[in-house]
């Protein structure tokens, strides 16, 4: 077992031993949104099919408009009118126009465009007040070129993804599984939220936050409950669950004799490391229990969050196969100090705003890992190196808390 590892060594060893999950499902375009693409895919139509109109106008030859001015209009035969979506079928000859329509294509032989507000319009025929230009036809393909590849495998199902898919011809799309992903809490003082609080008691908070982080992030949570600090129960409950990728556990991993959750992995597991030179999260934990990658979360409220973060989030992003980063840096100025940890990098509860042109960072007040308000009312950390406090004024790097 490894001890003591950087985040980055830690982070490593995680992604060292993540597959991506390799089945995918089908899904409606409707269904697919914020899921991960599971395929290359390629375009099945050019878009715009063919050259097309991108204003309502007359459809001609442009030499025949060269001159046309204001003063001195250009007049030309209107042949025919053509709709999107209704081709014209005749050809347009010189001295000729065909009224068009935004998205119509473009009439065979008409090589420019003259915008609506640019004539006059006479019976059968318009009179041109400037010349007709091809500005505004849209290239065959300026869009989508047929058989070319515009959505990758790994790409997060955004809005305009799935909506370019749809313009591609996808009437479904195959995503990634989402990584089925069990959270157990554990602690005899641990109580649901509803029942009375006994005496040393404290609500569950942490398989709240689990649940919500492993949705937002791409996973499907599965509530496993509770297991008392007793080996027994703690078994009992991790093996009663469905086929899963990943089992997240709170609590149970520091340095006590309760810390079973540590002990389970040591006897009857694989344990990769314990320990991160971070705060919170010092006494992290992963490792392999009955095939299963195990991620062990300590149990205090911030540290299980702000763990999630920086390890489960890729961990999950990995089994995805996702292409985007877990998470995002930026740089801030520091408006009030963020102390260091003596030998850890420190993780800082943080507001983040945006003023005056750049983010400006602004500590959350104690940082202890009880204070759980810290994470509803920061919305980033603030990374100070071991041994190396920020003081105000200074440039500071932070990590905005993903959404959702
Ligand atoms: N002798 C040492 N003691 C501790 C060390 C250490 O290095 N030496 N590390 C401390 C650090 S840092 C942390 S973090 C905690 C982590 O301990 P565990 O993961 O074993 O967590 P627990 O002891 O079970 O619980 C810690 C704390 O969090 C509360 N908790 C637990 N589960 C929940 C939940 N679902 N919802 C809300 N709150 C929860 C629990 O009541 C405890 O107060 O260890 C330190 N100790
Ligand atoms: O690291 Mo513990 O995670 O400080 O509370």
């Amino acid at each position: 077992m490894r001890q003591n590892l950087s985040a980055e060594e830690a982070l490593e060893a995680i992604l060292e031993r993540t597959r991506p999950i390799a089945e995918l499902e089908h899904l409606p375009l409707a269904s697919a949104f914020g899921r991960t693409l599971g395929v290359d895919l390629a375009a099945k139509v050019s878009h715009p099919q063919t050259d097309d109109t991108a204003a309502d106008g007359y459809a001609c030859l442009q030499a025949d408009t060269l001159s046309a001015q204001p003063d001195r209009p250009v007049r030309l035969r209107v042949v025919g009118v053509s709709p999107a979506g209704r081709p014209f079928a005749g050809r347009v000859g010189p001295g000729e126009a065909v009224q068009v329509f935004t998205g119509a294509p473009v009439p065979p032989g008409a090589d420019a465009l003259v915008r609506v507000e640019d004539t006059r319009r006479e019976g059968d025929f318009v009179w041109l007040l400037k010349p007709a230009t091809p500005a505004d036809i849209r290239r065959q393909g300026v869009d989508l070129m047929e058989g070319r590849t515009y959505l990758f495998k790994g790409d997060r199902l955004t809005p305009g993804r799935v909506a370019l898919a749809a313009a591609m011809g996808y009437p479904t799309l195959p995503v990634v599984r989402r990584p089925r992903v069990g959270i157990l809490v554990t602690g005899d003082e641990v109580v649901e939220p509803g029942q009375p609080l006994p005496h040393g008691g404290v609500y569950n908070a942490n398989g709240y936050a689990l649940t919500g982080l492993v949705a937002e992030a791409g996973g499907e949570p599965i509530p496993l409950g509770k297991a008392n600090d007793d080996l027994e129960d703690l078994r009992t409950r991790l093996t009663q669950t469905g086929p899963l990728d990943l089992l997240l556990t709170s609590g149970g991993v520091s340095m006590g004799e309760y810390d079973i959750v540590r002990r389970m992995v040591e006897q009857e597991g694989e344990v990769h490391f314990w320990r991160v030179r971070i705060q919170p999260g010092g006494p992290l934990l992963f490792a392999t229990w009955q095939g299963l990658p195990l991620l062990g979360l300590p149990g205090n409220p911030v540290s299980a969050m702000v763990t999630f973060l920086l390890f489960g989030r890729p961990l999950l992003f990995r089994l995805l196969g996702r292409n985007d980063p877990p998470y995002q840096r930026l740089e801030a100025l520091a408006e009030t100090p963020f102390e260091a940890h003596p030998t850890r990098r420190a993780y800082r509860r943080a507001v983040l705003r945006w003023e005056g042109g750049q983010y400006r960072a602004l500590s959350t007040g104690s940082q202890s890992s009880v204070v759980l308000h810290s994470m509803a009312l920061g919305n980033a950390l603030v990374v100070v190196e071991a041994g190396v406090p920020k003081s105000a004024g200074e440039v500071v790097t932070a990590i905005p808390f993903p959404e959702g």
